[in-house]
């Protein structure tokens, strides 16, 4: 008679489809897909992913420890003498087993990197976390956020717990070169790169963020700390994190991801460094706003100026072309126009500034145009900024100058926190020819500004249809403004209704290189890019008082 068949140790047809379902592979994706780190979150699932194959292997194991154990050698051997005292039974050794091995080696790999990287952003908790229990970590970080939901958000609390080193979405240890998370995310998408020059500065903080709203692009920023904060960017990737569904994908999260250089342009040989990094054609188009851009220094020391701002330029152009990479979009100003003949100020007013400052702006958008000319591969528009205010409206991030700011609205925001020792503003002269003798300036929600950028970027593809003719050559120059004028008074006045400070002001001299009225016709940027600059006074008040009051000393001191 036929003995049947032993029972087939392989429950699902073969060993290695047996290990690898025990293991807690799924599908195909699973064996595909390794492991991105996101936030502290993916750590721990990852985490417990390979706790959970540990122990299923660990389970194997022993399954077949005891089988072995259990198997006569032959039937004598199995068969006890009668009258022989048996030895003690010893335990099989343990097995040492590769893929164990393999495992446990992963967890310590995974464990590691976590903590590195949740130590960039997380650093408040790790005091709290012993040798560093990620689960722990995990639950410190959920009931910070929990506690902080509890905060209305319209709180004016000048608690500094807002900001540095106390807060979830500050790096107090995040120094000039800071890549979150790279050493797992960088070579995985293949999404568009964009590169941000100044990106850490309040412009380019704000830009960075409209880029990843649109979870389309990855984002590197190359910024020398000059007149910017590095805490900027992780505020930045955090709000932008938070932002994300439950059930964002993996491209999705990297986006949040930027990739920051401390890199300074007037050195050709950093730059270049930065590109090779991700090779020709590696970057899809570049957002170029590093530059000094107070007009009154650039008055006593022009040389620095033109070094900063155009010899940078030229080498920042000159390095892009060497990567084919020959997309821009510049970062220009209103001061191009100098004394325009005509307000609003159209785009085809011609360029003629006044002081240095604003000749190195003419001299950069000359630059990008005649190079857009002369080779039919580039093409650029330049952005020409009338006045930035306000904040993102979580008073994450905002404008953070460094020193005594000598721009109307940080000046009297700092004023209305305490900052600036005065409670009377100076104004520049009440002789001019607008309606109440004050300046007039066109001011624009940072973040509709932000948003121009974006229309830019896109209007840079090879499919544009806002160059026309190709013989033209593929350059614009754009203006960024809301096309409404506003004086020095009503913005005491707007700011006054917005913090409730009593300021005072006296009228003292103009000041030299002020011009009368700068107010934009953006209609060329609405009709060709579908720009509009919507959010009013009111609100970039509100806006830029919310992230003064949140962090009375900005992102912390400069290095
Ligand atoms: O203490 C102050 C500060 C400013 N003002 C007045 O407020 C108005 C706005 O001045 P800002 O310095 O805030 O802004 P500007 O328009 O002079 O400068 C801005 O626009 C310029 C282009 O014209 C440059 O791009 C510059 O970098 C950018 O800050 C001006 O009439 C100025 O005279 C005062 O009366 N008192």
């Amino acid at each position: 008679m036929r003995e049947p068949p032993a029972e087939w140790e392989w429950r699902l047809g073969t060993q290695p489809l047996t290990e690898i379902w025990d293991m807690g592979y799924r599908e195909l994706r699973d064996v595909q897909m390794p492991f991105r780190a996101g936030d502290v979150k993916d750590f721990v699932k990852e985490l417990k992913r390979t706790d959970h194959k540990i122990e299923m292997r660990q389970k194997r194991l022993d399954m077949m420890a005891k089988k072995l154990a259990a198997k006569p050698d032959s039937e004598e051997a199995a068969k006890p003498a009668e009258d022989v005292a048996m030895p003690p039974v010893e335990p099989p050794p343990k097995p040492t087993d590769e893929i164990l091995i393999e495992l446990e080696e992963s967890k310590h790999r995974t464990a590691w990197v976590a903590l590195r990287a949740a130590r960039e952003v997380h650093l408040q908790h790790f005091g709290k976390i012993g040798t560093g229990d990620i689960e722990l970590l995990l639950k410190e970080i959920e009931n910070e956020s929990e506690n902080g939901k509890q905060v209305p958000a319209s709180s004016t609390s000048t608690d500094a717990g807002d900001v540095g080193s106390g807060s979830p979405m500050t790096n107090p240890r995040t120094e000039h070169l800071n890549i979150l998370f790279s050493p797992l995310t960088t070579t995985m998408s293949n999404l568009p790169k964009i590169l941000v020059t100044g990106g850490s500065g309040y412009i380019g903080s704000h830009v960075i963020y409209t880029l990843q709203q649109t979870r389309r692009y990855k984002v590197i920023s190359l910024d020398n700390g000059h007149n910017s904060h590095s805490n900027a960017l992780d505020r930045v990737s955090a709000l932008s994190r938070s932002e994300l569904p439950e059930n964002a994908s993996e491209q999705e999260i990297e986006t949040t991801v930027i990739e920051n250089h401390s890199c300074d342009l007037t050195r050709r040989d950093e730059i270049r460094a930065v590109f090779e990094k991700y090779g020709k054609g590696g970057i899809w188009g570049v957002v170029h706003i590093a530059a000094y851009k107070a007009v009154g220094e650039s008055v006593e020391i022009p040389l620095t100026y033109y070094e900063n701002n155009v010899a940078a330029t030229l080498y920042l152009l000159q390095v892009m072309n060497e990567f084919d990479c020959t997309r821009i979009v510049y970062s220009s100003s209103a001061t191009v126009y100098g004394i325009p003949p005509t307000i609003p100020i159209p785009e085809s007013t011609r360029l003629k500034a006044d002081s240095p400052y604003g000749k190195t702006k003419v001299a950069c958008e000359t630059m990008i145009d005649d190079l857009c000319h002369s080779d039919s591969r580039w093409s650029g528009i330049s952005l020409r900024y009338f006045n930035p205010a306000g904040a993102h409206p979580s008073g994450q991030i905002g404008e953070h100058p460094k020193g005594r700011p000598g721009n109307l609205l940080p000046l009297l925001a700092h004023m209305a926190v305490g900052r600036v020792d005065a409670t009377t503003l100076k104004v520049f002269g009440n002789d001019y020819p607008t309606p109440d003798g004050t300046c007039v300036r066109d001011y624009l929600h940072i973040l509709d500004l932000a948003s121009g950028h974006l229309l830019a970027l896109e209007a840079l593809s090879d499919d544009s249809k806002v160059f026309g003719s190709s013989s033209t050559g593929r350059y614009k120059g754009y203006n960024l403004g809301q096309g409404r004028g506003i004086s020095v008074l009503q913005i005491i006045e707007a700011m006054r209704k917005a913090t409730g400070f009593d300021y005072q002001y006296e009228i003292i001299g103009r000041r030299a290189g002020d011009v009368p009225d700068l107010t934009a016709d953006p209609t060329l940027a609405e009709k060709e890019l579908g720009f509009k600059a919507d959010q009013d006074l009111a609100v970039m008040c509100k806006d830029l008082w919310n992230f003064q009051s949140k962090n009375p000393d900005g992102y912390g001191k400069f290095e």
